[in-house]
């Protein structure tokens, strides 16, 4: 009997300090310590192997294995187990996503196998490479299924992701870019709301505009029984103002492609410009405005050549495909002939000054007027050969959005005073070096919103610092939409 109730008062204070050792180990978390200790034991009766992801190879092209772990990876609930995560907010209101911090570890799990990754950054060269851990004895069973499953979901992940990106080239001057591991290119969301909808362009012209990308996305096999780089290059070509920017725009949200905007000022030499090339991706639009503005610059260190290897030489065989080339420059007469020669760019589009037509679907889209009172007055002033450039007619009718009464009076105003460009005020304004900008002549003479302090408020100043006192005279006679080649 006594051997009994000992028992009994042994296993009671077994049981006790059992569930006191629990409360401790919970409360405290003390018991993660211990997890940690249990792993480490049983990883000395493993033998594992690793294998390195890493983000570039060795010619700093970006690895496109890394980019599909990187995404899987961020999609694992069990990232918020890691010792270290970072979070970010997500696109949709009160959405947070979390992100891996350098050099920590997530744990996966595959048909009954575990593995970790290791999101390694080496502080030194700034290089980044994930790195997978995975015992010997599971290696044969599922490493290549396990791969295959990163792909698959991380493509599903990417399709539903719609964003797209605007990549900029840094010097290699700039902060961190000597660690050269890191690549040139920096990324951040291409958000630009432009759409062809929103252009005010000849419907016609858009319309060849929009098919002609549309069969360059059906025509991988075409090209590739050609024997052609699946490219297609663009150039955009008129006056300040007039579109060239906001049309790349809509047709990356057309293609949705993303865009990578070359800075040439920021490019080393013909070499630098090559490798740039290498290390772009697929579906994108590659972009180089102002090119006529920067060959014309003496000191630039990029030569023609270096512009022709890069639209087509052998180089751009080996980038990736599916990309479309835009160039923009206001006047195609200084550039030499040949870059511009069918087949490095494809298809030329002048971006002329506003006519009457455009006009009319500026007032529409930033009015919301399709007819009015004074679209006769308009119509004569465009007859008369007067103009302005989209951007400034834009400016206008967005700061008197409110009474489109006003808005076309402010128009019909900066037409009849700076909207001649073939007249004498033109000329004047010339010789003179100065004069005041259309938007300071139109607040000096009209009442509205803008007049406060003859001309001094934003949207002058925005108008006046964005296009500038002199634009250069274009031919709105040319053709707008030249095939040159394919
Ligand atoms: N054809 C157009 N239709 C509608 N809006 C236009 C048009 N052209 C210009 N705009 C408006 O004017 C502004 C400037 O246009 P954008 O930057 O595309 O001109 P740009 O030709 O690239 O000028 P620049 O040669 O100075 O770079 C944009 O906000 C755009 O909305
Ligand atoms: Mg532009």
């Amino acid at each position: 009997m006594g051997i009994l109730w000992d028992s009994l008062l042994l296993l009671l204070v077994v049981v006790i300090v059992l569930f006191l050792v629990r409360v401790l180990l919970f409360k405290t978390g003390l018991i993660y310590m211990v997890k940690k200790w249990r792993r480490t034991i049983f990883d000395c009766f493993h033998v594992y192997q690793f294998y390195k992801v890493p983000e570039f190879n060795e010619n700093v092209q970006e690895n496109q294995l890394y980019r599909k772990v990187y995404t899987y990876l961020n999609s694992l609930s069990s990232i918020e187990n890691s010792d270290f995560t970072n979070l970010f907010t997500g696109k949709k209101t009160n959405e947070i996503v979390l992100r891996l911090d350098r050099n920590q570890v997530v744990g996966d799990e595959f048909l009954g196998a575990r593995v970790c990754w290791i999101n390694e950054e080496d502080e030194e060269d700034g290089s980044k490479n994930f790195v997978l851990k995975i015992r010997k004895a599971d290696k044969r069973r599922i490493l290549s299924s396990y791969l295959q499953h990163i792909h698959t979901v991380s493509d599903e992940l990417e399709q539903r992701n719609t964003e797209l990106k605007l990549f900029i080239n840094i010097g290699i001057g700039d902060d961190d870019s000597r660690k050269k591991k890191k690549g040139r290119w920096r990324s951040i969301s291409f958000n630009h709301p432009c759409t062809f909808e929103n252009i005010a362009m000849e419907t016609d012209l858009k319309n060849k505009v929009k098919s002609d990308l549309e069969s360059f996305l059906k025509g991988k096999q075409y090209y590739n029984r050609l024997g052609r780089v699946w490219k297609r290059s663009y150039l955009l070509y008129g006056p300040s103002g007039t579109g060239k920017s906001s049309f790349v725009a809509a047709m990356a949200n057309f293609l949705d492609y993303d865009v990578y905007d070359i800075d040439l000022s920021k490019v080393e030499d013909d070499s630098d410009l090559k490798m740039l090339l290498l290390q772009t991706r697929s579906k994108s639009v590659i972009v180089i405005e102002d090119l006529d503005r920067f060959l014309s610059t003496k000191s630039s260190t990029v030569t023609t050549s270096g512009i022709l290897n890069f639209t087509d030489s052998i180089l751009s065989s080996c980038a990736a495909d599916e990309r479309i080339m835009v160039f923009t420059m206001t006047g195609k007469e200084q550039i030499d002939p040949a870059i511009l020669r069918p087949g490095r760019v494809d298809v030329h589009i002048h971006f002329p000054l506003c006519d009457f037509t455009a006009f009319k679907t500026l007032a529409n889209n930033y009015l919301g007027v399709k007819e009015h009172k004074l679209f006769p007055q308009v119509e004569v002033i465009f007859q008369n050969g007067a103009s302005l450039s989209p951007a400034e007619i834009g400016e206008l009718m967005i700061a008197n959005r409110n009474s489109p009464t006003r808005a076309l009076k402010y128009v019909i105003n900066a037409l009849q005073t700076d909207g001649d460009r073939r007249g004498t005020g033109r000329r004047l304004l010339l010789e003179n070096g100065s004069r005041r900008s259309i938007s300071e002549e139109v607040a000096g003479d009209m009442s509205g919103p803008l007049c406060g302090g003859g001309g001094s408020s934003p949207a002058v100043k925005e108008i006046r610092k964005l296009y500038g006192l002199l634009r250069i005279k274009s031919s709105r006679k040319s053709e707008s939409y030249d095939v040159a080649r394919d």
